[in-house]
This record gives C-alpha cells, sequence and structure tokens, in this order.
C-alpha cells in the first residue's frame, strides 16, 4: 500500500538535505501531494504558482520519479495543479520558447575572465524576505539562477521604485559566482551600457565593447526603460541580446514597466523580451514589511521589539528603499538621544517624516470616486465586468484619467480596476484620447473631471 503521506515525507527529506533553506521553502513549502490514482500511477501534486510549476515540471519530476521508484518501487507519473493563488502579481506568461538556434555550448570555465561589476554583497538570495507581491519573482529569479540560460530567458522583472528588482536580479548573479566563481557575470544599468556604447564609437573601441558584452555568461541590464527612443542603442543591444540568447547564456532585465509600455522600444525587442518570463514586484504587505525591518534589524543587531517593528512598518507603505530608510532614522535618533528603540522614539524620529505616500498624490481610488458620482454610477460598477454603454464609457474615462494623472503602470491600473489585463487599459487610454478628439460628450466629461480632480 503506497501511502502518499508517508512518501511525501520521505521525499522532502531528502530534498530537504539537497537544496539551501531558501530553494527549499520557494519549491517545497507550499508543494502538497493531493492524491495518488494506483491504476494510472497519477500522482497529483498541488503547487501553488504557474513558476512553481514549471520548476518542477522540468527540475524536479525526474527526482521524485526517481525518490517513489526507490521507496516503493513504483513508477508515479507526476501531474501538477495550481491551487488558490492569492498572489496580486502578474505572471506574463511566456510564449512557447523558441529553441535557440545554435547547439548549446560547453561552457568554458578555464580563462574565463571575471567581470564582477559592482554586486552590492547584501544582494543576496538570503537577503531577499519573500512575500505576497515579490513571490513570484522570487521564484522566476531562484529558478534562473539554478538552470541559467534554459529555463526563463530572459527573465524580465518589473515593478515599481524600491520594491526589490536591483536585489533579485544581483542575486541571481551571486548565486551563478558562488557556483562558478570563473563565470564571468555583467552586471550594468542600462545608462552604462548607451554610455559604454557611444565612448566605443567615439574611441574605436567597439570591438572591445562587443566583446564585453557578447561574451558573459550572465548578463543583469538594470532599469532597461531608459533605452525608450533610442534607437541606435537598441539596436546594438538587439545584437547583443541575439549573440548571448543563441549561446544559451542567460539574460536578465528590470524595468519599471512592460517592455509594451516602453516607449517607442523596437517590435523585435518587445518580442524578444516576451521569449521568456515577465513578471511583477508589487509593494509589499504589512507583514513582509515587518518581516523585511526585522531581518535588517537583525543584520545590524538592533533590538527592537514587535510593537515598533510594527509602527515603522506602517509608516511606510511603499517603497522598500524608503522603509530601510525609516529604520536608518531610528537607529540614528535612538544614538543621539542615548535611548532604547520603542514606539515612543519611532513616533518622534519619523514625526518630520511625510513617509506615508498613500497620502501623497492623487490616487487611482479617489479618480474612481470622482468618476462614479459624476455618471451616477459606483466604482463597485467601474472595478466591474459589465459591458453596458452607462458603464463601459464612465469605466473607461476612469482608467484614461489614472493614466493622464497618476504614474501608475498599466498593470497597477488594471489591478485598481477589479485586476483587469493591462491591455484592456491600454485599449481604453486609446479609446478616450481618439474619441476626445471626435465626441463633445467626452470631451465635456473630461475637461468636467480633470477640473475636479484638481484639487
Ligand atoms: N524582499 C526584500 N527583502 C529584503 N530587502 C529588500 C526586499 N526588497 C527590497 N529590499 C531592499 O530595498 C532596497 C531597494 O531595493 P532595490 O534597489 O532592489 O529596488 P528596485 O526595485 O531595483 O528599485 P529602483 O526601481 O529604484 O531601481 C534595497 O536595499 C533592497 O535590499
Amino acid at each position: 500500500m503506497f501511502d502518499i503521506n508517508k512518501f511525501w515525507q520521505h521525499f522532502n527529506d531528502e530534498m530537504r538535505e539537497r537544496f539551501n533553506e531558501v530553494a527549499y521553502n520557494a519549491w517545497f513549502k507550499n508543494t502538497k501531494p493531493v492524491s495518488y490514482n494506483k491504476e494510472t500511477h497519477e500522482l497529483k501534486i498541488a503547487v501553488q504558482n504557474p513558476v512553481t510549476k514549471g520548476y518542477w515540471e522540468k527540475n524536479l519530476s525526474t527526482q521524485l520519479i526517481q525518490s517513489a521508484y526507490g521507496y516503493a518501487n513504483i513508477e508515479v507519473i507526476p501531474v501538477f495543479q495550481i491551487e488558490g493563488d492569492s498572489s496580486t502579481e502578474r505572471l506574463v506568461t511566456p510564449k512557447p520558447q523558441t529553441q535557440p538556434l545554435r547547439e548549446k555550448t560547453q561552457r568554458q570555465e578555464t580563462n574565463a575572465f571575471v567581470r564582477n561589476l559592482k554586486l552590492n554583497d547584501k544582494y543576496t538570495f538570503d537577503n531577499f524576505v519573500q512575500g505576497e507581491g515579490n513571490k513570484l519573482a522570487a521564484g522566476a529569479a531562484l529558478a534562473v539562477a539554478d538552470s541559467p540560460g534554459s529555463f526563463y530567458n530572459p527573465l524580465f522583472i518589473f515593478g515599481g521604485v524600491g520594491l526589490g528588482k536591483t536585489h533579485l536580479m544581483q542575486a541571481i548573479g551571486h548565486q551563478m559566482l558562488a557556483e562558478r566563481p570563473n563565470a564571468k557575470v555583467v552586471y550594468i544599468q542600462s545608462e552604462t551600457f548607451v554610455n559604454d556604447f557611444i565612448n566605443s564609437i567615439k574611441n574605436k573601441t567597439q570591438d572591445q565593447f562587443r566583446e564585453k558584452y557578447r561574451t558573459c555568461d550572465l548578463l543583469l541590464v538594470d532599469d532597461i526603460q531608459f533605452f525608450a527612443k533610442k534607437e541606435g542603442i537598441q539596436e546594438e543591444f538587439f545584437h547583443t541580446f541575439e549573440t548571448l540568447y543563441n549561446d544559451q547564456k542567460q539574460i536578465v532585465m528590470t524595468s519599471d514597466r512592460l517592455p509594451t509600455e516602453i516607449p517607442d522600444l523596437s517590435e523585435r525587442l518587445v518580442s524578444r523580451f516576451t521569449w521568456g518570463l515577465q513578471v511583477e514586484i508589487t509593494p509589499p504587505d504589512l507583514e513582509t514589511r515587518i518581516a523585511i525591518l526585522r531581518k535588517k534589524a537583525e543584520a545590524e543587531n538592533l533590538i527592537i521589539d514587535d510593537s515598533t517593528l510594527d509602527y515603522i512598518a506602517s509608516q511606510v507603505d511603499t517603497n522598500i528603499r524608503e522603509l530601510e530608510g525609516a529604520l536608518v532614522k531610528v537607529q540614528a535618533h535612538a544614538t543621539i538621544e542615548h535611548e532604547d528603540i520603542n514606539v515612543n522614539l519611532a513616533r518622534e524620529a519619523l514625526a518630520d517624516l511625510k513617509l506615508v505616500q498613500k497620502n501623497q498624490g492623487l490616487q487611482i481610488s479617489k479618480i474612481q470616486e470622482v468618476v462614479a458620482n459624476y455618471f451616477q454610477t459606483s466604482t463597485y460598477e467601474l472595478k466591474g465586468k459589465k459591458r453596458v454603454r452607462q458603464i463601459v464609457v464612465p469605466r473607461q474615462i476612469a482608467m484614461y484619467l489614472s493614466r493622464e494623472l497618476t504614474d501608475s503602470s498599466l498593470p497597477k491600473i488594471g489591478q485598481e480596476f477589479g485586476g483587469k489585463d493591462h491591455t484592456t487599459v491600454m485599449h481604453a487610454c486609446d479609446k478616450i484620447s481618439r474619441e476626445i478628439k471626435t465626441d463633445s460628450d467626452i470631451k465635456t466629461a473630461v475637461f468636467d473631471l480633470k477640473q475636479m480632480l484638481d484639487r
């Protein structure tokens, strides 16, 4: 009799030995066996999200089959299903991966020159706290670090300012260097690529430029949105990308928005960027913010009780860099005042900071409220799915105004409108922009609403 729970325990024990804690938590902690069919030998396994599913199918199935064979002498057929993923992050599912043109080349370990540019020692997987807003991105980064060049290539991480995109990207670099110290890892800001390219033209050193970028094992390009509208650079990057991709070298990019939202990014780059995986990081919830602060406090040997951590975390809700800044500020205040850190001290230290971002700038929720009132409908309907004209038009106008009057990305707006796709928002924005020119009712409504929102 094959007891799946006992077997699962046995398999997990084996895997715990093989994987470090971060990887173990990512792939096994929330993965559970569901059922085993002794006729068909299908072993159903529930995983949390598509990244985990992909990783299991590609990298862990064989080990599972072997383990089951060793344990009970049966050949199981693993079948994966995604269960209850409440995550708010978006995962843009890859198009079928096009096969690289050339055969995988033997990695050149010897004589490889190390080009470990400015990786921050602190940006490792161990120091990265996983939470709702980043767990898909973290899983994808771990998967890429595990099988560079073959799993999700390129990996495109996008999201707002200070949410850990650079941290995750560099963690992949650290892991590669830990496993292959001679690997050539190139980490750059996209502006560096631009400057290097321009200098190489000026100094007639294009060969060296190409050598630097086209022969690395891992290319990490931060903030790729700065390639917007730079045609020559895009052309050069396209060739860099092609060479690396065809050699099955891993490419990881970050951006504050999706490739389709980067102005004048060439079609062929947009399409290549979608070959792999695009995954979003969204702002951390309170629990994750507390966990991040706790980790930082431990690293600095600071003793801070839970209620104080809770207080600091509640003051900064969108940007982890600012959250860290708040902790430094509290720490400095304690040193100057020669006092222990507690809630009162934290309150004093942060009093002068206008840290709570949610009151800054116009919020999408405010736009929804004003638009709903104007059209005598409700925010509930604006976020809903009804396709009748009396609701569709206000909804599209609200989306258009959210795009015009806030810094929010299309995915973020989609999310605020009941989890709609960014293409729906894009369509609404295009449509209203056109109709303002041709339909005087729409024009008047948008004009009035803008006046109302202009506090
Ligand atoms: N999940 C996390 N766990 C621990 N630290 C984090 C986490 N996310 C972000 N940080 C820390 O927050 C700071 C900002 O992160 P990072 O620079 O990676 O953000 P970013 O998304 O690349 O920002 P930008 O858009 O400005 O480039 C870093 O010090 C990073 O270590």
